[in-house]
């Protein structure tokens, strides 16, 4: 049997992302050992109970010890905090990567607790669902889907090139830019959609009068699209949108605009305007779904790792 492409990889933090990490590496044989850590005594009985692991730690500054990989799989408002604690345990030559949807704040975060002889290679993988925690992973979660790589200027590029391999066999097609282009872009075709639909699911809620039993009883419409989105983890989303603020106001500001437009087009009566963009904006739902970046039904079919089926 050929060694695998880590010795000793440490998961610090096992919800969703952290377990579906964990499956890929057992089905793939990347790790000849898995150390989990979490804070919480329950999800790390829960993460055990589940086999995803080879070793179970509360604290994580045991996890790391020895590890020759460590990605932190928490939400991104702790990754500094998480990095300090970790630091004076980490090995000389350990790559130290994590997954958090912001990618510049993180870097900030992170980068200055990092002693010198470790190698950071920031990552993103674009996949996900509304569900958290340990039995929310499924091992098909990254296949065929985007993981950007962010590493600052001066990384080693063998460690890019081992976590490029990690991530291909993943399932993942790997991308490398900067944290600033990153945080652009996520803005727009993630952070900002998030926010659209915990707003029109809150106002509908709190139009009680209107609505009431009816949010739940017609929900089968185009609402129920935006209810699934809206269930996704408040402590992951709250930090997001505060570390990517200046970006998420940025394309805030321009989506605003744009639909203070649409708005003129319905008071004034302007039917070819709002047919113009509705003509444009299906002809791009066509090609996500011929580059198979369908997330609408991110997981049909599949059973996460605790049986609870995601985008449903
Ligand atoms: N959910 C998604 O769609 C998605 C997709 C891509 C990237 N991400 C990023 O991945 C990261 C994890 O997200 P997730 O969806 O797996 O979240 P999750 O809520 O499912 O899991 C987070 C885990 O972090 C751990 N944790 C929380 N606070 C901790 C602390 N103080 N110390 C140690 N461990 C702690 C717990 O094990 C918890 O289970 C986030 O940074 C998020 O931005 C999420
Ligand atoms: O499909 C979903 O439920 C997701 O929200 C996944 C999604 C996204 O916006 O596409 C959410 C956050 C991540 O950082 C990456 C992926």
């Amino acid at each position: 049997m050929s060694e695998p492409l880590f010795r000793r990889v440490a998961l610090i933090g096992i919800g969703l992302i952290g377990s579906s990490i964990a499956l890929n590496i057992k089905a793939s044989g990347l790790a000849g050992h898995v150390a989990i850590a979490t804070r919480r005594r329950e999800t790390l009985d829960k993460a055990e109970e589940l086999g995803l692991g080879d070793s179970y730690h509360l604290e994580a500054s045991e996890a790391v010890r020895d590890a020759d990989f460590v990605i932190l799989c928490v939400p991104v408002g702790i990754c500094g905090a998480i990095t300090r604690e970790i630091a004076p345990h980490l090995k000389q030559g350990a790559i130290v990567s994590d997954v958090g949807s912001v990618k510049g704040a993180v870097i900030a975060q992170m980068a200055p607790h990092l002693p010198e002889g470790v190698q950071f290679v920031p990552a993103h993988p674009l996949a996900g669902t509304e569900q958290s925690g340990p039995e929310a992973g499924f091992v098909e979660l990254f296949h065929n889907r985007w993981c950007i790589l962010t590493p600052p200027e001066g990384t080693d590029p063998a460690a890019i090139a081992k976590v490029e391999t990690f991530w291909q066999a993943c399932g993942a097609n790997v991308e490398t830019m900067t944290a600033e282009h990153h945080d652009l872009v996520l803005a727009i075709v993630s952070h900002v959609p998030h926010l659209i639909a915990y707003n029109i699911v809150g106002t509908a809620a709190d139009l009680e009068e209107v609505t009431q039993s009816e949010v739940v009883k017609f929900s089968a419409s185009g609402f129920r699209d935006f209810t699934r989105i809206a269930a996704s983890d408040p402590t992951m989303w709250r930090d997001v949108f505060l570390t990517n603020r200046d970006a998420v106001l940025e394309m805030l500001a321009r989506f605003s605009e744009d639909l203070a437009t649409l708005q003129r087009a319905i008071r004034w009566g302007d039917g070819d305007a709002l047919f113009d963009l509705f003509t444009r904006t299906r002809a791009i739902r066509r090609n996500v779904i011929e580059a198979g970046q369908d997330t609408a039904k991110p997981n049909f079919g599949r059973e996460p790792a605790g049986g609870a089926k995601p985008g449903q």
